[in-house]
């Protein structure tokens, strides 16, 4: 049976071949990126965060904080969302979740393949949640990087599902599905940090120009009063939060990250990030001080601890 060209085609979109992109990044994109998500902007010169910006003493290369990575994702989608068979509305899209494993350190200056394909489709109804998964391979040495499931919640594009049953596909095993629990107990550390209010517009300079977080007209048509935050800046903030926290400044002992967007964030607004250490997983939450409101909530999984914890 064809379908209709302007239908919402879930077969359409689970068959089509995602184009392999190149992605090129500088030291001054690493340092720009980490500016975006706040890095010494209540201290120039915190010794924790002077090297993602500057060659901090003496050192040769800038270094990359890990939810650089992220930026790899829509990167790797110059055409943005406009896969054959996905019908919705661009401006009721928002960013649902972020999963990332880091594999080597990233270096402070790169060029990328990166290989795209459909991690997920499901029918939720009032919504279409589409995940994409990235995989970034260093040009050069074919060493695979990183790798990034993004999430877009496709807000009324859900009701697509040709049966009773609604229309759910995942291309990795149901047990991987980042959830979290949070602990009941204190955090073990709260790190309380201020977003500016024009924190989105150097944010995107990082390469996600969606009017949603510079445009007011197109905030107020998506259901915002004013422009909100990227996801992707207040991940940043968070694990920025956790690398000072718990790896004490040290990247590289990041694995994985996983967080999930609850709520949006207004630019301007305080950031609490709360932390429970358990065993090598960090398992976080980062609540607007402001509305008191949980934003987003995830957990990092380290390597090791650091020993002067
Ligand atoms: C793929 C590449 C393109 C990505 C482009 C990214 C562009 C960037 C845009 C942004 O940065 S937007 C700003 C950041 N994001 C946000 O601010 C979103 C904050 N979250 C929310 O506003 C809400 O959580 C929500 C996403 C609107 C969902 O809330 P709602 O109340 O409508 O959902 P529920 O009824 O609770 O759940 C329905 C269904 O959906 C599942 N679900 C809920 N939230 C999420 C989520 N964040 N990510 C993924 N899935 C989500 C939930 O589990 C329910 O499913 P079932 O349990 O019923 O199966």
């Amino acid at each position: 049976m064809s379908s209709d060209a302007s239908e919402f085609d879930p077969n359409r979109i689970e068959s089509y071949k995602f184009p392999e992109t190149t992605y090129t990044y500088s030291e001054r994109d690493v340092a720009l990126y980490a500016l975006g998500i706040g890095a010494c902007a209540r201290d120039a010169v915190d010794v924790d965060q002077l090297k993602f910006v500057y060659h901090d003493k003496g050192q040769k290369f800038i270094q990359v904080l890990p939810t650089f990575a992220a930026l790899f994702s829509l990167g790797s989608l110059p055409g943005g969302l406009g896969l054959p068979g996905l019908k919705y509305d661009p401006r009721l899209l928002l960013h649902g979740q972020q999963y990332i494993e880091l594999y080597k350190p990233l270096p402070s200056n790169a060029c990328l393949k990166n290989t795209v394909s459909l991690a997920g489709l499901h029918d939720k109804g009032k919504a279409a949640i589409l995940e994409i998964e990235t995989k970034s391979y260093d040009k050069d040495s074919g060493a695979l990087l990183c790798m990034n499931r993004t999430t877009a919640f496709l807000r009324g594009a859900g009701g697509f599902s040709k049966s009773s049953h609604p229309y759910s596909y995942s291309n990795y095993p149901k047990d991987k599905v980042p959830s979290v629990k949070i602990p009941k107990g204190q955090p073990f550390v709260v790190f309380e940090d201020c977003t500016q209010p024009s924190q989105a517009l150097l944010y995107r300079l990082s390469g996600d120009y969606n009017p949603l977080h510079s445009d007011p007209t197109f905030a107020k048509v998506a259901g915002f009063t004013r422009p909100i935050l990227h996801g992707l800046c207040t991940l940043g903030f968070s694990v920025r939060a956790i690398v000072k926290c718990i790896c004490r400044g040290d990247p590289n002992l990041v694995k994985c990250i996983s967080g999930r967007f609850l709520l949006h964030v207004y630019p301007g607004e305080t950031l609490l990030t709360e932390m429970w250490l358990e065993g090598l997983r960090v398992i976080y939450q980062t609540k607007v001080k402001e509305r008191s409101r949980t934003v987003l909530s995830g957990y990092v999984d380290l390597h090791g601890l650091s020993s002067s914890l």
